[in-house]
């Protein structure tokens, strides 16, 4: 390396560190006094010393959790890139990017918001013959492709446009969302027209569910159709939509257009599809053989590019003399466009992504998340790390430039095929990892516990923006599948826990392990959100009393860890409203997710109970829209998990109003029973309080999003015959 050497990315340590420390280590000694109090006073009966070291375990528990949680707080860092110094040194020899769009299903995911977050990618700043776009659709469906092909004929006038006026974002739907229908030039009013027009064509089509015929006659591509039998039964489509090494593929200023390529693997009923780890790693192969690039982006298909600088961005990481050879991938955090102010599902996961993801960065890699992540193909592809591995950015040439298109889709086909993988390494030594849920968050692991590592980068300007859930039940669904796969990944193979994990830092796995144990949480915050509660109502304390010196540690660590988190949250851009939002969510994942996510996993174990993926919708009706716009929880849909909050919500609120009956009965009721029971009673309202949203969807509401009757009614049971059992029974 030369003197003159100019860094393409600079690492700042956070402030403020050992102030930090200084209040972690006071929280860590209170939680070992609580821990000193509940082993010196067991209760001498025998089923209040069950139920004390029930509070003990669960202590126990969330006290090794909250150390945990440090691992990412001790150290974090944060990246700036120089975009200028990439320019200056490597423009000439930037490699070839390919860009993974995956889509699963026109119904949740509308193809009219599929094509603009393809639109969005084709028009990253960058050079067009570098850049191929790649849709995988594991629906196969035609309207998907359809759609595809009316975008390819949109980029032509949406292309130049972004460029020439340098807008942000570049998905048309979210651009024109974004600017005011006054004071426009007449190229804008133009492009507005031909995109407005596009998207109604896509989405008559989708409503009468074909394709207009005199589309499909002039496109030979829909020929593919016709051995179509089902979305789990068909042969592998691949069309390549755009060829970027066509002289005559331009757009209307005369400009190169990116690559673009449909692509459908085939399905069998016989053949187990891995879902997105399939798709992803059928994509690799297809890729390879049409454009190689040595760069890939994966993004969901709700999630646009932002800002058309994230290649970019993502260069000055990968291709740092100094630092790149090692790093793996870069990832950017997930961000949403849809959420609301105070984000009632916390679905911004604004702690994950501002305070632990950078955290994680600084003990050697954030995980892949899925979405917004760039990775060296080589290393997804299997590449075994080596301390000397040097970048080589010129030592392939990034596209098959003899074959016509025709041939070219003929000969790849085969690699998307279901047979293609048996007996090979894809899906264990190559490609997306298969067999868990969360496919990106395991082959992140295994990537770095060969020695790579990654990168986080999170730029003022969000590089991606999604959909996020906007109901209670796929926020607690989505948080099912991933809490399952995060415990999976513990008990696999390639679990965090194992001392064979020595490549990765001693605080990578504990900050990994935070997420692996999101369904384990479930056991101790059942625990503490009922059984103190019920004491409530017979009168037990559980908790020392006010006139206790033991009652100093459990307020302090509780009050201190709450108003610390309570400072983190706004710190970072929440708002109090939201705070207390996350907090019910947390709590309400805790309860149903997670416990569900445990008992799956168990049955799993067990070989009782098979993998499956459910996907997120990224639509919503609009009488729920509008609920959601105005932050009022929506329950409207029966769910098993919905069953046990109410369940929990009713049994608080019983046991609650249980003892206030209990205390005014007597003059110094109320008064004995806080000087005994300050803390019970206090932990009881708490829930009462931020349960409020689902006494309100029991009781109050009459909207579509209210809670089933049958659902209220079959929890009222459930809480009543509890607390009455345990009143007179116990
Ligand atoms: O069989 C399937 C199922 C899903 N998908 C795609 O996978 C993506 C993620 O699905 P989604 O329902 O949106 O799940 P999320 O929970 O929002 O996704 C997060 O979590 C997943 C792992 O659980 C990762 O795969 C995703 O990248 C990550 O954004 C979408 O583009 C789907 O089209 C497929 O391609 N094939
Ligand atoms: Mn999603």
């Amino acid at each position: 390396m030369s003197k003159e050497y100019l860094p393409l990315f600079e690492t700042k340590e956070a402030k403020g560190r050992v102030v930090y420390w200084a209040f972690a280590a006071s929280i860590f000694v209170g939680i070992c006094l609580i821990w000193i109090y509940r082993v010196k006073f067991v209760p001498e009966d025998e089923v209040g010393r069950w139920v004390w070291i029930g509070l003990f375990a669960a202590e126990i528990w969330f006290g090794f959790y909250w150390v945990l949680t440090q691992s990412p707080r001790w150290n974090p860092i944060h990246r700036r890139t120089f975009k200028h110094n990439l320019s200056k040194r490597h423009e000439g020899e930037l490699p070839g990017v390919d860009i993974f769009v995956c889509t699963a299903d026109p119904d949740m995911e509308p193809p009219a918001m599929v094509i603009s977050t393809v639109l969005s990618v084709m028009a990253y700043d960058y050079p067009p013959e570098k850049l191929s776009v790649y849709l995988s659709d594991d629906a196969g469906s035609e309207l998907t492709y359809y759609a595809l092909v009316e975008a390819s004929q949109f980029a032509k006038h949406w292309i130049p446009f972004c460029k020439k006026f340098n807008i942000q974002p570049r998905s048309p739907a979210a651009y024109f969302a974004s600017v005011s229908s006054d004071h426009q030039g007449k190229e804008m009013v133009f492009i507005q027209k031909l995109y407005k027009d596009m998207v109604s064509k896509i989405n008559t089509a989708v409503e009468l569910g074909r394709v207009p015929e005199e589309i499909r006659s002039s496109n030979e591509g829909f020929s593919l159709w016709k051995s179509h039998v089902s979305r789990r039964d068909h042969d592998t489509f691949l069309q390549i939509v755009i060829d970027g090494r066509d002289p005559k593929a331009t757009d209307v200023e005369g400009s190169i257009l990116p690559t673009l390529v449909y692509l459908a693997r085939e399905k069998r009923p016989q053949y187990f599809h891995n879902f997105k780890a399939g798709a992803m790693n059928a994509l690799l192969r297809v890729s390879s053989h049409i454009s190689n690039g040595q760069i890939l982006l994966n993004v969901d298909c709700d999630m646009y590019s932002n800002n058309s600088d994230a290649i970019r961005d993502a260069l000055c990481f990968l291709m740092d003399e100094e630092k790149g050879h090692e790093i793996a991938f870069v990832q950017f955090p997930q961000k949403f466009d849809n959420v609301t102010k105070n984000d009632i599902y916390g679905s911004t996961l604004r702690v994950i992504s501002e305070v632990e993801l950078p955290g994680l960065d600084g003990l050697g890699g954030p995980p892949y998340i899925g979405t917004g992540c760039f990775h060296k193909r080589d290393v997804l592809c299997g590449k075994k790390y080596s301390k000397g591995y040097k970048n080589d950015w010129n030592s392939k040439s990034y596209r098959n430039s003899k074959a016509n298109v025709k041939e070219l889709e003929e000969n790849s086909k085969y690699l998307a095929n279901c047979t293609y993988e048996e007996n090979t390494q894809w899906g264990k030594e190559i490609g997306l990892r298969y067999g868990c849920p969360v496919e990106d968050v395991v082959t992140g692991l295994s990537m770095q516990s060969q020695g790579w590592k990654s990168v986080y980068c999170n730029p003022e300007r969000g590089a991606f923006l999604g959909v996020a859930p906007t109901s209670l039940v796929q926020t607690l669904v989505q948080h099912k599948r991933w809490s399952e796969g995060d415990l999976q990944i513990f008990l696999s193979r390639y679990s965090p826990a194992l001392c064979t994990r020595r490549k990765i830092s001693l605080g990578l796995r504990m900050g990994y392990c935070i997420y692996c144990f999101w369904a384990v949480n479930s056991l101790a915050t059942v625990y503490y959100s009922i059984i103190p509660s019920l004491y409530l109502l017979k009168g037990v304390s559980l908790f020392p009393q006010v006139s206790s010196p033991w009652l100093i540690p459990f307020t302090y660590v509780i009050f201190a860890e709450y108003v610390a988190s309570l400072v983190e949250f706004l710190s970072i851009g929440g708002t109090v409203q939201g705070w207390w939002n996350e907090q019910r969510i947390w709590l309400y994942k805790r309860t149903s997710s997670y416990l569900f996510a445990l008992v799956d996993t168990a049955l799993k174990t067990l070989g009782l109970s098979d993998l499956t993926f459910a996907i997120t919708a990224k639509v919503t009706d609009q009488e729920a829209s509008q609920r959601y716009e105005k932050e009022i929880m929506e329950f409207g849909a029966s769910s098993p998990l919905f069953t046990i909050l109410a369940t929990t919500s009713l049994l608080n609120l019983f046991c609650f109003l249980g003892m206030v009956k209990k205390a005014v009965k007597t003059d110094s009721g109320l008064v004995m029973a806080f000087q005994a029971m300050a803390l019970q009673v206090l932990l009881c309202g708490i829930l009462v309080l931020i349960n409020w949203p689902l006494y309100q969807g029991m009781f109050f509401r009459t909207d579509k999003g209210k809670m089933p009757s049958s659902l209220t009614i079959q929890s009222l049971i459930l809480a009543l015959a509890t607390c009455l059992s345990f009143s007179f029974l116990l």
